[in-house]
């Protein structure tokens, strides 16, 4: 099949509500999509603190108030675990109203398939994230086998932070990905913003993670529309199959 014939993905904006006010969390999550956003994007950061045994983490898996209350919304929730036991989370995201839920290739090699079952049996899509150090070989068979994910999530800064700079060296495992997998959801996450959007865009994202660039904008629902459009405008030139 050409390049022609092929439904590339949607375009989706995830503001990272690692950047809201947490104090107010719902109504930040109101705001949000009342600027056009079409997920939020929860962090949820347990990665390095078992290893470094500083506790750091942002939002307790078993603290599903919020789920809650953005499930009232009917949000579409993106949680990324950057934990080293995501399937311990499994069952308390899908019952707290998790849509999606995004594990790290780094941390469980070997129940890979188990952990994408029980993601999807439970009634959320799968994702698996790739620090910048990570090879994009390694999730090929994820995306190719059984029971395969939904999306792929190419970090484009390493994981911990809110506020860091966007790598433009991550964009050739966007490229390469786009080009295997023309219709797959393909997120970016870290550093985003009207400045870098149009690299991720054009190497082929269409699911774009931005915190800092959004909370800390002016105009937030502009900057969305900005990151929207950069997105479509890749999208209809076809810039990334070239
Ligand atoms: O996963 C993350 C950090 O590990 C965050 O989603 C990411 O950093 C978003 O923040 P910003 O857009 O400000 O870079
Ligand atoms: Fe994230």
């Amino acid at each position: 099949m050409g390049h022609d014939a092929v439904a590339l993905p949607t375009p989706k904006i995830s503001p990272s509500m690692l950047s809201s006010d947490f104090a107010n969390l719902a109504s930040e999550a109101k705001f949000m999509e009342d600027c056009g956003a079409d997920w939020l994007h929860m962090d949820i950061m347990l990665f390095y603190s078992e290893n470094s045994k500083v506790k750091r983490f942002n939002i307790l898996p078993r603290e599903s108030k919020f789920l809650k209350l953005v499930r009232l919304l009917k949000a579409f929730l993106d949680c990324h675990l950057m934990v080293t036991n995501p399937a311990d989370y499994v069952m308390p995201f899908a019952k707290a109203g998790a849509s999606s839920f995004t594990f790290h290739a780094e941390v469980t090699k070997d129940s890979w398939p188990e952990l994408i079952k029980s993601i999807k049996s439970s009634g959320m899509q799968a994702g698996v994230a790739i620090k910048p150090g990570t090879p994009i070989e390694d999730i090929f068979p994820l995306v190719e086998g059984e029971d395969s994910v939904d999306m792929v999530l190419v970090m484009t800064v390493e994981p911990g932070f809110g506020g860091q700079s966007f790598m433009p060296d991550m964009m050739p495992k966007v490229k390469e990905l786009r080009r295997r997998y023309p219709n797959l959801d393909i997120q970016v996450d870290g550093g985003l913003a009207p400045s870098t959007i149009d690299q991720a865009a054009a190497a082929g994202a269409n699911v774009i993670v931005a915190g800092s660039a959004v909370f800390g904008a002016k105009d937030p629902a502009g900057v969305i529309k900005i990151l929207r459009n950069s997105i479509e405008r890749a999208q209809s030139s076809k810039i990334f199959f070239q």
